[in-house]
């Protein structure tokens, strides 16, 4: 039997034991109560003074019984209750009322988030006997602007409805309303901002954030960005609007929830138990961590991304309770974390330890291997740039060779490094790594340092941007400033405009004049020209070429 959860200090054993009795008698799934049982729970409630909540399956079997104060409910885990593949959580809540109170915000609010079948309050009057019983059930597409249904109120027994064919033709219309998941994605995804600025810079980096999602194998069923004064510190957005997210991502049928700010520790704790543990709520950083998770190919890089991770998941791990096994795992349940609840700080710490001692190994081969490049006297170029600029087209393109390039944001992780030849035997070693986004989280940036040290050998950087990105200006100012933090600002910079066959003449203009920089198109080799004379020139001096 399943134990009673909630606030039972100061029972009476006797009083405990009746509890304990309302697991063995199972409801009428057509009917929520039989006239008896109302009475019954009427009765114990009104004795105890607290609210009883009992949580139902739909066979009627009670799998929770959990006692409140006098006008609340403990907090209740209904996932291992879930049936199969239902959208809603396949149980229902039964709960009594002290008063003539009916249906309260916080059980109107506990629809979306705990995705009960339906819930249904029946009310205690003074003398402990049963009043009205009512009934609340979301609507799987909204009726006279209404997104919860209140059923008529009726009493035990005179139920207007069959409870059970009702359940089930919600559950039949919510799966014919969500689209089926693209084949190639993984989850969908509802994407969150909210924000004390702007609309349209929230608009803009919400259309990063959805690339990003993409990159991730999320298929983006909405977007919600709610402005506020200021942000709740407990949640960033407000319960009202939390719950509209909620029932979007049932609506939509998406599992995951991406805020575009990141979540402290205690913000990731409280939306986990303010959603169903069937949705995963994870901010802008984790969805980074897991794309590079996915990416990473090589030793180093995954032993950097899971560095990275686990320095994420540390102060997450402070508090372990039922919503900490979501906090820990990627999208699809890479990563560390997800499978091991019983992880601890202790192991994480050893892990990271032998993390760092693995990267130094690494990091002094790489160091050996740019000694020997170095030793071969070739300049070194770098190409930077904001991620999905097109570097490592332009590395393939300049240097004739076929590293991978994704309309995928960081589809590189790794450095790669190629021989660019000039005329008269003369070369210069291109490297491509890893793209730069505004807001890097900082895990990421102390667990690529290894990589991005590479940058600070470079003779000449080449930054690239793509000039047909609306937000290309931030994104230059973005590469810049990580530029200046890693103190990469020594090596003369050489600015190139990418993809002008798809930016708008004027703009590319505008920006070679304001940057000065070089308009090509890495997909033309001919645009390359200028860029190229102008590489030979500043890596073998001004009138190398002349010799
Ligand atoms: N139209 C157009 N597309 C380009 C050009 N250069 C690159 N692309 C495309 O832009 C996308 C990204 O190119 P990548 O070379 O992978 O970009 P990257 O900067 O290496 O990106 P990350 O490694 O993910 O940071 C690919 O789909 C390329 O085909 C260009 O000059 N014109
Ligand atoms: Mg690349």
């Amino acid at each position: 039997m399943p134990k009673l959860i909630g606030s039972t200090q100061g029972l009476k054993p006797s009083q405990i034991n009746r509890l304990n009795n309302l697991y063995r008698r199972r409801l009428p799934p057509a009917e929520v109560l039989l006239p008896e049982q109302a009475r019954a729970l009427a009765a114990l409630s009104h004795e105890i003074g607290r609210q009883i909540g009992l949580v139902v399956d739909r066979k009627g079997e009670v799998r929770q019984v959990a006692v409140g104060g006098p006008d609340s409910l403990p907090h209740i885990d209904a996932s291992r209750m879930r049936h199969g593949r239902a959208r809603l959580a396949g149980v229902a809540l039964v709960h009594t009322a002290l008063g003539p109170s009916g249906l309260s915000q916080a059980d109107q609010t506990a629809l979306p988030q705990r995705r009960w079948d339906y819930l249904a309050v029946l009310n205690v009057d003074d003398q402990g006997l049963p009043g009205l019983v009512r009934v609340a059930h979301l609507l799987p597409q909204p009726e006279d602007g209404q997104d919860v249904r209140l059923l008529r109120p009726f009493m035990a027994g005179q139920t207007p409805h069959d409870m059970a064919a009702l359940v089930q033709s919600l559950e039949d219309e919510f799966a014919r309303l969500a689209p089926p998941l693209d084949v190639r994605a993984q989850a969908a995804a509802i994407l969150v901002s909210v924000t004390t600025g702007s609309r349209q810079l929230a608009e803009e980096h919400m259309d990063e954030l959805a690339e990003l999602a993409r990159s991730a194998g999320l298929e983006v069923r909405g977007r919600v960005v709610q402005r506020r004064q200021r942000l709740d510190p407990r949640t960033l957005m407000g319960p009202g609007r939390l719950a509209e997210v909620l029932l979007l991502a049932l609506r939509q049928g998406a599992s995951v929830v991406v805020f575009d700010q990141d979540l402290s520790p205690g913000q990731a704790h409280n939306l986990a138990l303010l959603t169903d543990s069937d949705i995963k709520v994870i901010d802008r950083t984790q969805l980074i961590l897991d794309i590079f998770a996915q990416r990473a190919a090589t030793r180093e890089g995954k032993l950097q991304v899971e560095m990275a991770q686990l320095r994420y998941l540390m102060p997450r791990l402070t508090s372990r309770d039922d919503g900490l096994s979501r906090l820990t795992g990627g999208i699809g349940g890479r990563g560390p974390g997800e499978t091991r609840l019983e992880i601890d700080r202790r192991r994480v710490r050893e892990r990271l330890h032998r993390l760092e001692k693995d990267l130094q190994e690494v990091g002094k081969q790489r160091q050996r291997r740019r000694d020997q490049r170095k030793r071969g006297g070739a300049p070194v170029l770098s190409i930077v740039g904001y991620t999905n600029a097109g570097k490592s087209t332009l590395l393939n393109t300049l240097t004739g060779s076929s590293v991978l390039s994704e309309d995928r944001l960081f589809a590189t992780l790794d450095p790669t490094t190629r021989r660019l030849r000039f005329p008269q035997e003369r070369e210069v070693i291109v490297t491509d790594t890893v793209g730069f986004i505004r807001d890097l989280p900082k895990e990421l940036r102390q667990a690529f340092a290894a990589t991005l040290e590479e940058l600070a050998q470079a003779d000449l950087l080449l930054h690239v941007a793509d000039a047909s990105n609306p937000m290309v200006e931030e994104q230059i100012a973005a590469v810049e400033r990580t530029l200046d933090e890693l103190d990469l600002t020594q090596a003369p910079t050489i600015l190139v405009l990418n993809k002008i066959d798809k930016a708008d003449p004027e703009a590319v203009t505008a920006l070679v004049n304001r940057h000065q920089g070089w308009p090509v198109s890495a997909l033309d080799p001919p645009s390359l020209r200028p860029l190229l004379a102008a590489i030979e020139g500043m890596a073998f001096g001004q009138n190398a070429g002349a010799v």
